[in-house]
């Protein structure tokens, strides 16, 4: 039991990581509600027990999932700094900025309970405590009600304030503390009591955002720069002790590790290069998609050298005062000096060292980056230090940055092939319990273009649906789940939508994209199709390709035009013409931007020509835009046309002649919601599917579901209004 508790925090942890992570910009993993909620109602359940001597669960998965589903709140728990939850009198409070979480009992004596499961060491109980709770149960004293009533009124505060543009922000802080503080005078005289209450809520408020803006709680904007949060948001070091990765723990990339080897050794002893007059590199720029491990490689050089390690990210560097971004830099590269031999990792370094502009939007960004240069230039090559960037767009970075002296040492971090996915699953397995028939080999070969993080996901969410079903162990069926879900998204936990005639739509949408893609020759292979609903899409048709590609031909590029193309033009066929929806919009946009790339980047369209026309997009190119011909503009925009309409014109012919299966796989799809490629194979062939339907095994699963309900609290910290 316990174990499979510990489990499921370390799942929520992950969990919470993943909201961190998609906080950080681009948005890889998203948030898996499912899963979420399946770990954390087993951690209320267990705060339950602990608490109180009712063994009931105090709220169920299916009420979790409840909460977690509706879409606008999941996608704004996303961007949370922390989120709340309050059952009676027990909050949770998770912080996915240090993957940790507390539960705490409010009352007359405060029980609280940390687990700290993590990277960057666990924090204790009061740094996790919110500035909120620490101020509300200093003044509240005993009288809880009051107090809360106070949390109340600043929730209200707080996000009335959001609602503001945002340099109205601050006039309207001080308007309301004034008001406040005003009302308060004048109330005293008349009720000696409730002028103490009073007072004390107001003093509470000042030191909340007073305390608030110290934290970044609350940041002021002057014009349209970010002060505020200047105290707490130096880069942050992580000492050496708490750097435990390894190279033992970077799998699937042995050739990024060769070459960042001889750096660790470097740094374990720099005297001894200097000694024999060895140059080493100032600046390792570690280039790869999302997800990929570049962080983790950085990290696991400090870890093996041993030596300090500070992360910080390009963004940090943002949205400051004129001139603060480059105090920034010098202040980083200050304590990094002091701490030599040490590490500086700087992620997304492209969101601050871009090409220079000299535009008016952005006229302090340089002042950043020349900081950064001249910071570089400023220590010679065996003072200790290694500069390691992170980047996945190595094309925008300003080419100052790759000169000699700078980040002159360039390792490509890929995706890992097929052998680097064996390794990484072994390594991630390796971590769970799960049965002996698991074959890593069988696992690699069914992730193509998975990345380590997928990967770490895909193992994860197994686990965490296996202990959420009280399994012994993760089975392949568990693991097979998750890689679906990581490939498509995860899925609405409520099934179907209640509106049939936009199932029927979408189960001829998908269908029309799978019929496309199992009669076009050049297309990837067939995954799966569903019309359960997953993200922004009502439903879904996933291919998987089927072994590691390099590169694309021209033919599969068409091909994929086609399938794009399949849905709407099924829409068209079934429905008619003016029946058709706003479904396809993401397969056309997706679809253009393909055909665009095709005719002006890749040379793959005759009477267009061999020419990259993007190269002009920028300022220093020989050929500005304004150069190319009108013609040429012309043609241009009319080959991107053909080469859609053509793709539609293939689709169309397909659909038309495949009538009677396109119609027998949209009822099954509308009957069985989810079809593997095997299933679709036999179901447009005329046999039956051999499995009973998802409605008939809910049937017999109805439970029954009583239980109190629950209150979801969510802390905003980014100034993004609600919704
Ligand atoms: N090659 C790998 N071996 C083991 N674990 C990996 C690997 N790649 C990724 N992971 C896992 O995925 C997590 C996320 O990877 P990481 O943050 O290092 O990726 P990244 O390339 O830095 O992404 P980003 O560019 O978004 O910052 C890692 O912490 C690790 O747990
Ligand atoms: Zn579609």
């Amino acid at each position: 039991m316990q174990s499979a508790i510990n489990l499921n925090i370390g799942g929520l942890l992950q969990n919470t990581g993943l909201l961190r992570n998609s906080r950080n910009g681009i948005n890889r993993k998203p948030l898996d509600i499912e899963a979420t909620a399946a770990s954390l109602s087993r951690v209320y359940h267990q705060v339950w027990r602990q608490f109180s001597s009712d063994t009931s669960s105090p709220v169920t998965i299916n009420q979790m999932n409840n909460i977690l589903r509706d879409s606008t709140l999941s996608r704004r728990i996303a961007r949370k700094s922390e989120i709340s939850l309050n059952y009676d009198d027990a909050v949770v409070r998770i912080i996915p900025a240090s993957s940790s979480f507390y539960i705490q009992r409010r009352g007359f004596r405060t029980r609280k309970q940390t687990f700290g499961v993590g990277n960057a060491g666990k924090p204790t109980q009061d740094e996790v405590k919110s500035p909120l709770t620490y101020f509300s149960e200093l003044l509240a004293g005993k009288k809880q009600k009051t107090s809360e009533g106070g949390v109340e009124k600043w929730n209200q505060y707080e996000s009335d304030l959001k609602k503001l543009p945002e340099n109205q922000q601050r006039t309207y802080t001080d308007g309301f503390v004034k008001g406040l503080l005003s009302n308060g005078v004048s109330g005293a005289g008349k009720d000696g009591k409730k002028s103490n209450t009073l007072t004390r809520f107001y003093i509470f408020l000042v030191f909340c955002i007073f305390f608030g803006y110290l934290t970044g709680r609350i940041r002021v904007r002057v014009g349209d720069r970010q002060i505020g949060s200047l105290f707490f948001s130096n880069p942050q070091e992580v000492n050496p002790e708490d750097v435990q990765v390894t190279f033992d723990d970077v799998r699937g990339m042995d050739e990024a590790k060769l070459e960042v080897e001889e750096i660790v050794d470097y740094l374990k002893d720099p005297e001894k290069y200097s000694r024999l007059g060895g140059r080493l590199p100032k600046g390792v720029l570690l280039v790869g998609p999302p997800g990929t491990g570049k962080t983790l490689l950085a990290r696991a050089i400090a870890g093996e050298a041993q030596v300090p390690f500070f992360h910080t990210a390009g963004s940090e560097f943002d949205e400051v005062l004129v001139g603060q971004g480059a105090r920034r830099v010098r202040d980083l590269f200050d304590k990094a000096k002091a701490r030599a031999p040490c590490i500086i990792f700087i992620d997304e370094i492209d969101s601050v060292g871009s090409k220079r502009v000299s535009n008016s939007i952005h006229p302090y960004a340089n002042q950043t980056i020349n900081q950064l240069l001249s910071e570089m230039d400023g220590f010679t090559r065996n003072e200790g230090i290694i500069v390691i960037a992170a980047t996945n767009r190595v094309d925008d970075l300003d080419k100052a940055l790759l000169r000699p002296g700078r980040f002159d040492v360039r390792v490509t971090v890929p995706k890992p092939d097929l052998a680097g996915r064996v390794d990484i699953f072994n390594f991630y397995l390796s971590k769970i319990v799960h049965s002996g028939g698991i074959d890593p080999k069988v696992l690699a070969k069914g992730s193509t273009g998975f990345t380590g993080a997928d990967i770490e996901n895909m193992v994860n969410q197994a686990a965490l649906k296996a202990a959420t079903d009280n399994a012994v162990e993760v089975t392949m069926a568990y693991l097979d789940e998750a890689r679906d879900r990581v490939l498509m998204g995860p899925a609405r936990t409520g099934g179907r939508i209640p509106d049939e005639e936009a199932n029927r739509n979408t189960a001829y949408h998908e269908a029309g994209h799978t019929l496309v893609s199992l009669y076009t020759k050049d297309a990837t292979p067939l995954h799966k199709v569903t019309i359960i609903p997953r993200g922004q899409s009502l439903g879904h048709t996933a291919m998987l390709p089927e072994k590691d590609s390099y590169q694309l031909t021209k033919a599969q590029m068409l091909a994929t035009l086609d399938v794009m193309m399949g849905g709407r033009v099924a829409e068209e066929l079934i429905f008619g013409d003016d029946k058709v929806t706003t479904g396809a919009a993401d397969d056309l946009s997706k679809a253009t931007q393909l055909a665009v790339q095709m005719v002006k980047v890749f040379g793959m369209s005759d009477k267009v020509g061999l020419r990259d026309f993007t190269a002009q997009d920028n300022e220093s190119a020989l050929v500005k835009v304004s150069d190319l011909a009108p013609q040429t503009a012309e043609l241009i925009d009319a080959e991107i046309n053909r080469v859609l309409q053509e793709s539609y014109k293939r689709a169309k012919v397909i659909l038309e002649t495949k009538k009677k299966e396109h119609q027998l796989l949209a009822e099954a799809l509308l009957e069985y919601e989810t079809l593997s490629a095997d299933e679709v194979k036999r179901v447009i062939s005329g046999q039956k599917i051999k499995r009973p339907t998802p409605a008939a095994v809910k049937k017999s699963n109805e439970t029954k579901r009583n239980q109190p309900s629950l209150v979801l609290h969510l802390f905003e910290e980014e100034g993004r209004g609600k919704q």
